[in-house]
């Protein structure tokens, strides 16, 4: 989830979070930011005496840590990211600022200071916006601080020799982790939590606020008088921020936003008070762009770009490019959306996989969902190109297009089945256990594809028969997408038309993925024939015919599951109370 429109203000920005910390990282994953990862090289020896306050040490030191990152990527890349964002948390007592201790004999003089007292655990961060133009790098930064205070148990000396021993303070300032053993050395803490752990992720995204959506003029009440001129009854927010710690105007330029209001659809009323602006839809423009996401996606995928980083990764992105055979820059500008998308991560040593795109976006393995994926790419971005004209048209239009080349269409058919295959080889297990299916001995699993859900319901239940039936020009293909020579117990295909062809006996059909994809005379007629087909199954409830309304639940429910399986039978289908369950006027049970 995102804090739209806080943190979401960041998702289309190239974000760099110059810190090694990886409490920062995780704690402004988990707030939904999309971020690159750079730690700083800013050697942390600034002199204290020089500042005014421990804060503004801390300001400091967090600036320039993030000053030295935006500087390297503009070096490197000729291009720096959009935000950079540093931090520096510090531990004070008594006017001393300590930071990550040097040794244990280091670690116990801090925790000794800090024993039974209380302390300040201050983090200064810097937020800094970018802009390369030829080749000039223009930093704007704005920097805010956070303090919060904490205070020690009275602690032995046993207890904290224990600790240092530990090792945990070793990497932490003031030589302790709040969120952590450290925990049980603290009695209280008023404050941030989070700025203790390294990051205060509250006052970040108030400046977020501050910077990205800044009241607007005419949104905050006036005072009108005939003899003065009009006066804000309210700070604006935005104004404030210029008096605080370095915020100054120049970030006024970001995101396109100037700081002058801009002028609103209406004005003040004749009162001088102004109607609330609308909520700004950030969502919205997410589904805008979201099509963008999704090709950059594709791209990747049909690219072997998942592929050349699970095998060789970390690469750059000039070493990619050579493997996938495509441009330095085009690649590199397509594995920082990647990035961006979390779909990739970025280190000094260069771009590598997330494990989500190791394990579902790389071309081979069990969980691959790259088949899925190229079928999207080339069938349904398609179709969805022409959904205007389906939608003016109605079904007839695709009815009548042309027959295709049959070349064409045994490629498209393995593409399907390749989309089929790595999808259903996700989802098999969890519809094959989402009802309890152990009192059946035989199971037909109508356009069951490459028999990827057959297998798990034969590996499921032992006494259990499966049989797959699906057009001949399907079953042809289903040796190759499984190792040579398998012969899977309980298990077998026969070729043939649902709608045309006797259906295999079987006291239980499986249906999944297929009624969605008929009108409702077609969804009639093939359940008529399922149902006629369909054997006593052990807990038989009816009998003859079922009257198979076309507006069946079962088909609904289809529809808000789509990769749930749709399981008929003439028996009773005991499953987990949340699952849908309807039964028909003549006791068939549907369930999706
Ligand atoms: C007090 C305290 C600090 N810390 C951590 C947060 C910071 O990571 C670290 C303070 O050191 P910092 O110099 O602020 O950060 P860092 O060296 O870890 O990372 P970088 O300089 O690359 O940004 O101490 C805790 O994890 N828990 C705590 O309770």
């Amino acid at each position: 989830m995102v804090l739209s429109p806080v943190i979401g203000k960041l998702l289309h920005k190239r974000v760099v979070l110059a810190s090694a910390s990886p409490r920062r990282r995780e704690i402004l994953s988990q707030a939904g930011l999309r971020f690159e990862v750079v730690p700083s090289r800013f050697k942390e020896k600034l002199d204290k005496a020089a500042f005014p306050t421990p804060y503004a040490y801390a300001i400091e030191t967090a600036k320039q840590k993030a000053l030295e990152v935006a500087s390297r990527m503009h070096q490197k890349d000729l291009r720096a990211p959009d935000v950079v964002i540093g931090a520096d948390t510090i531990v004070t007592i008594g006017g001393l600022i300590l930071e990550k201790p040097a040794d244990k004999q280091d670690a116990y003089r801090m925790l000794s200071r800090l024993n039974g007292k209380e302390h300040s655990v201050f983090t200064g961060v810097a937020i800094i916006h970018c802009c390369s133009e030829d080749g000039q790098l223009d930093m704007d930064v704005c920097e805010f601080h956070e303090e919060t205070m904490v205070k020690f148990s009275e602690l032995s000396e046993d207890l904290l020799w224990e600790y240092i021993d530990s090792g945990e303070p070793m990497d932490k300032a003031g030589g302790y982790g709040i969120q952590a053993l450290g925990g049980m050395l603290v009695e209280c803490v008023r404050g941030d939590f989070l700025n203790v752990v390294g990051f205060p992720l509250n006052h970040f995204c108030k400046k977020l606020v501050e910077l990205y959506c800044p009241p607007r003029r005419e949104d905050v009440q006036r005072v009108k008088h005939e003899s003065i001129p009009a006066v804000d009854t309210f700070e604006i927010a935005s104004d404030a921020a210029q008096g605080d710690e370095g915020c100054g105007p120049s970030r006024a330029g970001v995101d396109g936003h100037s700081g002058q209001a801009p002028a609103g659809p209406q004005g003040p009323d004749t009162n001088g008070l102004v109607e609330n602006p609308p909520p700004f839809p950030s969502d919205l423009l997410d589904l805008i762009d979201g099509f963008k996401a999704s090709k950059a996606l594709f791209t990747a995928c049909k690219l072997k770009v998942f592929d050349v980083l699970k095998e060789e990764g970390p690469l750059k992105a000039v070493d990619v490019a050579r493997k996938i055979n495509a441009s330095v820059c085009g690649t590199g500008r397509l594995l920082d959306v990647c990035v961006a998308l979390g779909l990739l991560e970025k280190t000094d040593t260069g771009y590598g996989n997330t494990r989500l795109a190791s394990r579902h976006l790389a071309s081979e393995g069990a969980c691959s969902l790259h088949g899925f994926v190229a079928y999207h790419d080339e069938h349904a971005w398609t179709v969805f190109t022409d959904l205007e004209s389906a939608v003016r048209q109605g079904p007839q239009a695709a009815a009548g297009r042309p027959e295709e080349d049959p070349s064409q269409s045994r490629d498209r058919r393995l593409r399907f089945m390749r989309a089929m295959h790595g999808l259903t080889q996700l989802t098999a297990r969890q519809v094959a256990t989402a009802f309890d299916l152990s009192r059946f001995t035989s199971a037909c699993d109508l356009g069951g594809c490459t028999g990827a859900l057959a297998r798990e319901l034969a590996r499921e239940y032992p006494r259990l028969k499966v049989t797959v039936f699906d057009l001949p020009e399907v079953i042809e293909h289903v040796s190759s997408f499984h190792p040579e020579g398998w012969q899977p117990e309980r298990l077998h295909f026969v070729p043939g038309d649902f709608f045309k062809d006797d259906l295999p006996d079987a006291q239980l059909y499986v249906l999944s993925r297929i009624l969605h994809d008929w009108a409702d005379d077609r969804v009639h007629e093939l359940l008529s024939r399922v149902s006629r087909s369909c054997k006593p199954g052990p807990f038989l409830r009816c009998s003859g015919e079922a009257d198979l309304s076309i507006d069946c639940p079962a088909k609904a429910g289809l529809q808000l599951l789509p990769t749930a399986g749709l399981v008929l039978g003439n028996g009773d289908l005991s499953e987990p109370p949340h699952r849908r369950r309807e039964t028909d006027t003549k006791g068939t049970q549907w369930s999706a």
